[in-house]
């Protein structure tokens, strides 16, 4: 063999150990995963379980106070910052983007990574753009500003920006906020059709077990079960990390797990209920 990386090198993230505090608390204490080369890695667990804590150690927002995440095996955070870009590209919850901004604008800043300073676009850069305006079904809107998009909109041109980056892993939080339901099919459809490494955090568990290879649950900063979809989403799991009673059953049209949820009563709710506060309808 030689010392030479393979595509799967690149393209694979290990996440070691990893600590994070924030506001002197442990938000992530000894993380460990791996998101395979090529693969869809989900990230499911309650609200404040520190998938997005995760995510933005992972796409280098954030410095761990301990562990490392690798790409290959390479320390991300030894890697410039453009050369990281260049294979690691994020659709984070939180949106900073310029508001002033075109949506073309937008996306094209997927290609800072490629750039030299004042070089300008080249045709690369051009054709990367429009693919990924294309792709994610903005290409209409490309000449309207970012901020006069819906929130669905907006969503997927913010993907169109990661895409543009054409990375070898995506990593995305929640990409599905805001969008419908035909168009968060569609986005998951895409997103199966990549052959990138996919790191995504996503709260519906059903479209998770569906759309990802491997998922990692996480509850209070800790990795509780690592596994398929239905390795892991047992309904003795969801009670315990979700506190909800669902069945888990197949899909009649798919195959893929469905889960069942119970809307009508929390898995605590089965223990008898704290006493009356003594309120009237
Ligand atoms: N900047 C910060 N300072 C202090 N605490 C923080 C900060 N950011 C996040 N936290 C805390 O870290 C914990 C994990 O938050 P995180 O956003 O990673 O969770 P999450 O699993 O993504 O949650 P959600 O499902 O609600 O998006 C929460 O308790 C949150 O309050």
């Amino acid at each position: 063999m030689s010392g030479e990386a393979t595509a799967d090198d690149t393209m694979r993230i290990t996440v070691e150990n990893l600590r994070v505090a924030l506001a002197g608390r442990d938000i992530l204490a000894g993380v460990e995963l791996i998101a395979a080369a090529g693969e869809i890695t989900g990230l499911v667990g309650p609200n404040g379980s520190g998938k997005s804590t995760l995510l933005r150690t992972v796409y280098r927002h954030l410095k761990p106070q301990g562990g490392r995440v690798l790409l290959g095996e390479r320390d991300l955070r030894s890697m410039t910052p453009a050369a990281a870009a260049r294979h690691v590209a994020a659709l984070p919850q939180e949106r900073e983007s310029d508001f002033e901004f075109t949506v073309r604008e937008v996306v094209a800043m997927g290609r800072t990574p490629y750039q030299k300073a004042f070089a300008g676009d080249s045709a690369a850069d051009r054709a990367a753009v429009l693919i990924a305006l294309v792709q994610t079904g903005v290409e209409e809107h490309q000449g309207r500003r970012f901020a006069t998009l819906s929130g669905g909109e907006r969503q997927r041109v913010l993907l169109a920006r990661a895409l543009a980056q054409e990375p070898d892993v995506l990593v995305l939080d929640e990409p599905t906020n805001h969008l419908d339901v035909r168009h968060q099919v569609e986005l998951l459809t895409l997103l199966r059709a990549q052959d990138r490494t996919t790191l995504i955090a996503l709260h519906d568990l059903n479209a998770a077990a569906s759309v990802c290879d491997r998922l990692h649950v996480l509850h209070e900063g800790r990795v509780r079960a690592s596994g398929t979809p239905r390795e892991v989403l047992t309904p003795a799991l969801l009670a315990e990390v979700f506190g909800i009673r669902a069945a888990v059953l197949d899909h009649p049209l798919t195959g893929d797990l469905l889960i069942a949820v119970d809307h009508r009563t929390t898995a605590a709710a089965e223990v008898p209920a704290v006493e009356s506060s003594g309120l009237r309808r």
